[in-house]
This record gives structure tokens, C-alpha cells and sequence, in this order.
């Protein structure tokens, strides 16, 4: 018997999931037509569950430990039920949270959620669906997808669907528009309550969760190198952000330090032509693995 039960997302977040893990230091082996991806932690049993059931094994103790989407915790009415351990910001093919989103076909007179009032909606979540339009005080029809929600707008079989939108690519190749975003949805590690209160068992989830965590930092920043002179070596440390202090050493040669530090991926490319600027030589960018 291993000590932890994981619930892997099938679907959507199955490769970015296991990607995931290969970073934090997990190589996780899945065979086809096979739900039981083999892993070299002898403390981990895998098991690959759709997204939408995750937290209803989560909160009832058939899986100590499971990742999907904010989204269908909520819908499945397991926000209390499950113990959220950590969000984790990466989707299916971004580091980034995904929207939910109400959508219309772009001609389409409806403007905002009022306009739902007596019309039809196509959506794989029903329940936040229904809440979200009785807070607005607007009823209408709600059709359950089974998927390619979108196309149902598009050819009129229903007013509007409520659907999931990460790099926006199927609103614009269906010509959608949106009218309203419900909320933001991201991964989450979620953990049955019980688990927590195990101390070999909450041991284990924390080393997972600090390292996918460290997985994810990572992917944000660089680590930079470079070499200056003694006359530049201020100006040159003054530019340069990092996790606390950069740190410098002395080169073989009198007078030249080698500098490194660990900074945000977005800010690199205006960091390195004001580094070269002020007298930075030699400038390298590493990717990094994990960042605690
Ligand atoms: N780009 C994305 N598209 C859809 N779901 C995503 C995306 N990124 C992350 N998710 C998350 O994945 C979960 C849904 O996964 P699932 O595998 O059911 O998606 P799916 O692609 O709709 O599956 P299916 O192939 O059955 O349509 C949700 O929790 C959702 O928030
Ligand atoms: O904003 P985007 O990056 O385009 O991603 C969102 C789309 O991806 C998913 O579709 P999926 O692949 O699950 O197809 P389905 O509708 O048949 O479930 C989701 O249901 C949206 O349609
Ligand atoms: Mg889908």
C-alpha cells in the first residue's frame, strides 16, 4: 500500500499536469487505455479522473489528494468538502487562469445578462449557470452541452452559451463576442480533509505542493549572468532585480566581478540592453527548474 491516493486530471489538463510534475521531479509513465499512470515514488498510487468527478472523490476519502479546475469544484458543490491546499496558475496550454464567459454570436443584439431574460443558453455547467441568472433576476432556458458548446450559438439552436475561454481562439473562430465573465478559474491541488489531519500523509502532500510550486516559479524567471568592471559594477548591480541580492563575485582577473541573479522572464528583454548599456559583458540567460 503506497501512503497517498492522487487523482490526475484526464482531459484538458492531463499533459500540462503531467509536465507539470516531470519539472517538480516526478516521472510519471501513462499507457494507452490505461488509467493508472505508473510513477517512480513508491508513496504515490496515480489514478487519471475526469475533471468534472475530481472533487467528489476528493471529499468523500477515495482519493487523499486530487488536481481540477476551480471551476468544477464549485459546480459540484465541494468547496466546503475538500480541503484546497494550493492554487496552481496553469491551464491547458498557458501558464494563465481560464474565464468563463457568456458568449453570443457577434450580430446578436444581447448586450449584457438582463438581455438573457426568456431566451436559451447551452452550458457544461448548469448549477453555476442557474445561480449566476438569479442574481441577476434573470430566468431563462439552460440546455446541458455535452461539448462544442460553442457551435450551438453559432447555429442557432440556442441565444447563448456560458463556456470556458483561455487563449480566446474558439470565440474568434466561431465570430463570438462576450457579454458577461462569470469568474476565473484555475488548477487547484485539493486534499480530503482526513489526509491533513494524517502527519505522514500531510507531510507528503506539502512536499508536493512546495515543489510544483517551485516547478511554477521557475517558469516566470530567468537566472542572469554577466561580467563588469570595477568602474561599472554599481551601475550595473543598481539595474538588476533578484529573488534578494545579486551576487557577485570576483573575476580571476583584478578589477572584474561576475554578477548573477535571478529575475522576472517578462522583464529580460529590457533588462539586457540597459545592462549592456551600462558595461555589462558576457551577458548569459539560464532557465531555471525550481525556484523556493
Ligand atoms: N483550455 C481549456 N479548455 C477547457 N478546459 C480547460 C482549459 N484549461 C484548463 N481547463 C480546465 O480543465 C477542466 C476540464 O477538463 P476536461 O478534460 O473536461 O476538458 P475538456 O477539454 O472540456 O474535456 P472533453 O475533451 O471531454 O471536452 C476544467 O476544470 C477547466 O477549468
Ligand atoms: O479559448 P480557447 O483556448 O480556444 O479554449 C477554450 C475552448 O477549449 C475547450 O474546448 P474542448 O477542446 O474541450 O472541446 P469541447 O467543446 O468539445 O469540449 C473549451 O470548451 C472551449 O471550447
Ligand atoms: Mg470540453
Amino acid at each position: 500500500m503506497s501512503l497517498l491516493t492522487v487523482g490526475l486530471p484526464k482531459g484538458s489538463l492531463e499533459t500540462s499536469t503531467l509536465e507539470l510534475f516531470a519539472q517538480a521531479g516526478w516521472n510519471i509513465a501513462t499507457r494507452s487505455r490505461n488509467y493508472f499512470p505508473s510513477v517512480d515514488d513508491a508513496e504515490l498510487t496515480l489514478k487519471l479522473i475526469k475533471p468534472q468527478e475530481m472533487a467528489l472523490y476528493v471529499a468523500d476519502g477515495s482519493l487523499d489528494l486530487g488536481f481540477t479546475g476551480y471551476d468544477w469544484i464549485m459546480e459540484q458543490d465541494c468547496l466546503d468538502k475538500v480541503h484546497t491546499v494550493c492554487e496552481l496558475e496553469y491551464s491547458k496550454s498557458s501558464n494563465q487562469p481560464c474565464r468563463w464567459v457568456v458568449v453570443v454570436p457577434e450580430d446578436s443584439p444581447i448586450q449584457s445578462i438582463k438581455d438573457l431574460h426568456g431566451k436559451r443558453i447551452a452550458t457544461e455547467l448548469l448549477n453555476t449557470t442557474r445561480r449566476m441568472l438569479g442574481e441577476h433576476g434573470v430566468e431563462a432556458e439552460i440546455l446541458y452541452s455535452w461539448g462544442a458548446t460553442e457551435a450551438k450559438a453559432v447555429e442557432g439552436v440556442v441565444d447563448a452559451v456560458v463556456e470556458i475561454t483561455e487563449t480566446g481562439s474558439t470565440i474568434r473562430a466561431n465570430k463570438l463576442r462576450i457579454v458577461h465573465e462569470l469568474f476565473t478559474t484555475s488548477t487547484q491541488m485539493i486534499a480530503h480533509p482526513a489526509a491533513m489531519q494524517d502527519p505522514a500523509k500531510s507531510a507528503k502532500i506539502e512536499q508536493i505542493r512546495l515543489m510544483l510550486n517551485a516547478a511554477l516559479t521557475a517558469r516566470r524567471k530567468s537566472m542572469l549572468k554577466l561580467n563588469v568592471s570595477q568602474a561599472n559594477l554599481d551601475a550595473v548591480s543598481q539595474l538588476l532585480p533578484s529573488l534578494h541580492a545579486p551576487t557577485i563575485n570576483p573575476l580571476s582577473e583584478t578589477g572584474w566581478f561576475a554578477v548573477e541573479s535571478v529575475v522576472d522572464k517578462k522583464q529580460v528583454r529590457e533588462l539586457i540592453p540597459k545592462l549592456a548599456a551600462a558595461g555589462a559583458e558576457g551577458i548569459l540567460e539560464y532557465d531555471l527548474q525550481k525556484v523556493v
